[in-house]
């Protein structure tokens, strides 16, 4: 059987539909230009051959200025053809092309593959996308005129088909796989978000310690902790002397540098499991577990000597401590009512001092 298109396509056709960016850019979309020889393309190639009985049988794919083979049998190591070549017509009219002695027809007879290659009969099926663009076609090639049988076209159009849908598959597991990285960037930028976001929840924005929020849940778990093992617990109140002095002799601004550099400073002077928050504006409050009331005086004591230490004005900034060590039973509003108490007690005794409850 032959397919004679009454007019083929002239070059202006051919170099239109040839460099149409929509099908440019789906037949650089199938990832396949450029790359090595597959066994499952080769293996429709082979098969084309066998059961036609032709010589040479191709996977064209047609970029701008050359035919690419993604797989090519009797070929022997040509990859790619430039110039004119007869896949270029299947191209502008999207049908089947089948030519029994390409050298009877005019239009074909000047085909430099003719000459080149000595092509003399030719079948070639579009390989044409679901939006119908055509990427390239599944061909089959002799060097002798060949009369094809209605069902070596029918051989070369299943085979064009399933090549078809090999490159169905490439695209689709190349687009799962960008959305799947795509899902993986957002997954990582939300949980980024929710790690700050939770840091922002009990976390003192100034300081950097726990906030009056995170404290209160600690102090809970901490009781919580206490109940079960039965170790003590000591808390610890404190506040900055005469901070209200400071902001107005060196302004507010440096009053937060205060702020920031004896959160420091307690961090430095506590363990790992001790929580030291920052509980109002001036305000600092230190859980201590596993702690009595004499490690507790120790700990408050190192804390006031450490801050009494510092010069970060010119002139020392000072802290009154309250510590409270956990009664049997007593809940944490106590406790802390306590601390509080004994951190009034210091204030009053003349600050810069601990006062245990
Ligand atoms: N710079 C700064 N100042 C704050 C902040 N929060 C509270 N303050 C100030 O801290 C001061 C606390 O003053 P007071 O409660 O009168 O106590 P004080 O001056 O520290 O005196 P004593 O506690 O009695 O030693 C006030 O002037 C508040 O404005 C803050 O986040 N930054």
């Amino acid at each position: 059987m032959e397919s004679k298109p009454t007019t083929p396509a002239d070059a202006a056709q051919i170099q239109a539909a040839l460099t149409d960016p929509r099908r440019l850019a789906a037949v650089r979309d199938t990832g396949l230009l450029d790359t090595p020889p597959e066994e499952v393309f080769d293996r429709l190639t082979r098969l084309a051959a066998k059961l036609t009985g032709a010589p040479v049988t191709f996977v064209s794919l047609l970029d701008a200025d050359r035919d690419f083979y993604k797989s090519a049998y009797g070929l022997g190591t040509t990859r790619q053809l430039s110039g004119r070549t007869f896949c270029h017509y299947p191209l502008v009219s999207g049908q089947a092309l089948i030519l029994e002695d390409v050298t009877q027809l005019p239009v074909f007879r000047d085909v430099p593959t003719v000459k080149s290659l000595g092509i003399r009969a030719y079948a070639g099926i579009p390989l044409r996308t679901e939006s119908g663009e055509v990427l390239g076609s599944f061909c089959a090639v002799d060097f002798k005129p060949k009369q094809w049988t209605e069902q070596d076209v029918e051989i070369i159009s299943e085979l064009a088909h399933s090549a078809m849908r090999e490159i169905r598959l490439r695209m689709a597991l190349k687009d799962a796989s960008a959305l799947n990285q795509q899902l993986q960037a957002q997954i990582q930028k939300v949980d980024a978000l929710n790690r700050a976001l939770s840091e922002m929840a009990t976390t003192d924005a100034l300081t950097g310690v726990a906030n009056r929020r995170a404290f209160d849940h600690s102090l809970q778990l901490e009781l919580a902790i206490v109940e079960r093992r039965g170790t003590p617990l000591s808390l610890l109140m404190l506040d900055v002397d005469h901070f209200k002095r400071i902001n107005d002799t060196y302004g507010h601004e440096a009053g937060d540098k205060v702020l920031v550099a004896i959160a420091q400073l307690l961090g430095g002077c506590a363990r790992v499991i001790d929580v030291v928050a920052r509980v109002g504006g001036e305000e600092f409050a230190v859980i201590l577990p596993n702690t009595d009331a004499g490690g507790a005086h120790e700990v408050a004591e190192r804390m006031r000597s450490a801050v009494a230490r510092s010069n970060w004005l010119g002139q020392p900034t000072t802290v009154s401590i309250g510590a409270a060590t956990l009664h049997d039973k007593e809940d944490a509003a106590s406790l802390y009512a306590r601390a509080d108490a004994a951190l009034y007690a210091a204030k009053t005794a003349g600050r810069d001092r601990v006062a245990m409850a």
